[in-house]
């Protein structure tokens, strides 16, 4: 499949969660068999040629594709959670999003000193919640070069904030405001 013809399997609601909102929802996208294969497809080739030896997702729909890739890539998945989700200690961080703001919260035992972790989210806004998983995931140990999207909105400037933290970053396709 073309990434024209996965774009095409994203549905977009408008006013979603808030009004002014046009929500890019991926759920259209996952429910196609081959869509969804071609995606990870194309996540896993970029995080092998990255070279990373783990893949972090931020819950809930980074877990949807980096669970995914990690396992067809043979890779140790690390789940970084909303608050208050996971029995052990953790460490964590607060952060702003398009439309609010939340905490993400990870173990920092998940993580071995070096380690070389790619996240994989579903969509890159503002960067807020990649720069945050970041920031855990270096404070755990590891070293973060990459992030891999299925989506990026260029226009909310994510990609530029991901560069400032030195992460490096790739989407499958994009959309602009309209
Ligand atoms: O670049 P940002 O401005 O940080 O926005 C992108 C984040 O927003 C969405 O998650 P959300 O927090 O809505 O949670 P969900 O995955 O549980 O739906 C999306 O899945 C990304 O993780
Ligand atoms: N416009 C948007 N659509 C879907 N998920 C999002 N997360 C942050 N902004 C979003």
């Amino acid at each position: 499949m073309t990434p024209q013809e996965l774009k095409s399997l994203v549905r977009t609601i408008p006013d979603f969660p808030v009004k002014g909102i046009q929500f890019r929802d991926i759920t259209t996208l996952i429910g196609n068999g081959p869509g969804f294969a071609a995606t990870v497809d194309w996540l896993a080739t970029r995080v092998k040629d990255s070279g990373a030896q783990a893949i972090a997702g931020m819950e809930a729909r980074g877990f949807i594709f980096g669970a995914a890739v990690a396992a067809q890539s043979a890779l140790p998945f690390l789940p970084v959670r909303k608050s208050g989700k996971l029995p052990c200690d953790t460490i964590g961080v607060d952060y702003a999003l398009e439309y609010g703001s939340d905490r993400l919260e990870m173990d920092p035992t998940s993580v071995t000193a070096g380690q070389r972790v790619a996240m994989v989210d579903d969509l890159l806004a503002t960067g807020g919640t990649a720069c945050a998983t970041a920031q855990l995931l270096r404070q755990a140990g590891a070293v973060v070069s990459h992030a891999f999207f299925v989506i990026d909105l260029p226009d909310l400037g994510g990609a530029v904030k991901l560069r400032e933290c030195d992460v490096e970053v790739a989407a499958l396709m994009e959309f602009d405001g309209d």
